[in-house]
């Protein structure tokens, strides 16, 4: 079985409208950035990588298995942190929130509240286990739902755009968070900062890939695209 993420000549169609309009790309870096434009594709590209979103043609392979045969194993081996916290939260509290998915798993009840415990501490919210969920400023239901999918330790976390709603200090602890984190994350933002020593940076463009290389040289194309 492979980490990488495979994408072979994907194309995504939603009715008359091409939004990926052929992306192959080879993706086993540890962590890999996307940037674009507004509705250039990149929100499309990071729903393929857990079967969210199918394509119209051509292949994605993650984990060595097809999403289009596979999304039900796939995702259990891919958490996906949502540009909406809300639409994540299903839980009254927070630890309850962050507990859900494990106790699913049949954990036992002490390892489930240590991984809440060690989770939340690791991500400032220790001192809001107990407060409504629903009840946390915009920034703090981003770092909660880092931590529901984080807790469940995914082989490859995708999150698309997990900072926007946080303030300088939370953006460079979750760019921090990433730097040690051992599992390949696949990042879709325009928060730049956050990319700068990434991996792999990619540039989508009206649907394809236009820039693939170090920060460095792929935001340096993306910062012309958009002048
Ligand atoms: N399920 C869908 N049905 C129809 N159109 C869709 C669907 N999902 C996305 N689109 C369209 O595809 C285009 C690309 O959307 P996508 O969300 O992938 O862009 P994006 O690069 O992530 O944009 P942003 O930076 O604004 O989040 C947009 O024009 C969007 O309206």
């Amino acid at each position: 079985m492979t980490d990488a993420i495979e994408f072979a000549d994907v194309h995504v169609r939603f009715g008359e409208r091409e939004v990926l309009r052929g992306i192959t790309a080879s993706l086993p870096e540890r962590r890999i950035g996307v940037v674009g434009a507004n509705g250039s594709g990149k929100s499309t590209l990071a729903r393929l990588i857990n079967g969210l979103a199918l394509p119209t043609s051509g292949s994605v392979n993650v984990l060595g298995l097809d999403t289009r045969r596979d999304a039900a194993k796939i995702r259990r081996g891919v958490g996906f942190v949502f540009t909406d916290p809300d639409a994540q939260i299903v839980m009254p509290t927070v630890a309850e929130d962050v507990a859900f998915s494990l106790r699913r798993k049949g954990l036992p009840r002490e390892e489930v509240d240590r991984r809440v415990g060690e989770t939340l501490a690791r991500y400032g919210l220790a001192g809001h286990a107990d407060h409504p969920a629903h009840h946390l400023s915009g920034g703090q239901k981003q770092l909660l739902a880092l931590c529901s999918v984080m807790v469940l330790e995914p082989r490859i976390i995708v999150m698309d755009e997990p900072t926007t709603l946080l303030d300088l200090r939370h953006s460079r602890q979750v760019g921090a968070l990433l730097r040690d984190l051992p599992q390949q994350v696949l990042v879709v933002t325009h928060d730049l900062p956050l990319l700068e020593d990434f991996d792999r940076v990619l540039v989508i463009d009206d649907g394809r890939v236009v820039a693939d290389g170090t920060p460095r040289e792929a935001i340096g194309h993306y910062r012309k695209l958009m002048a």
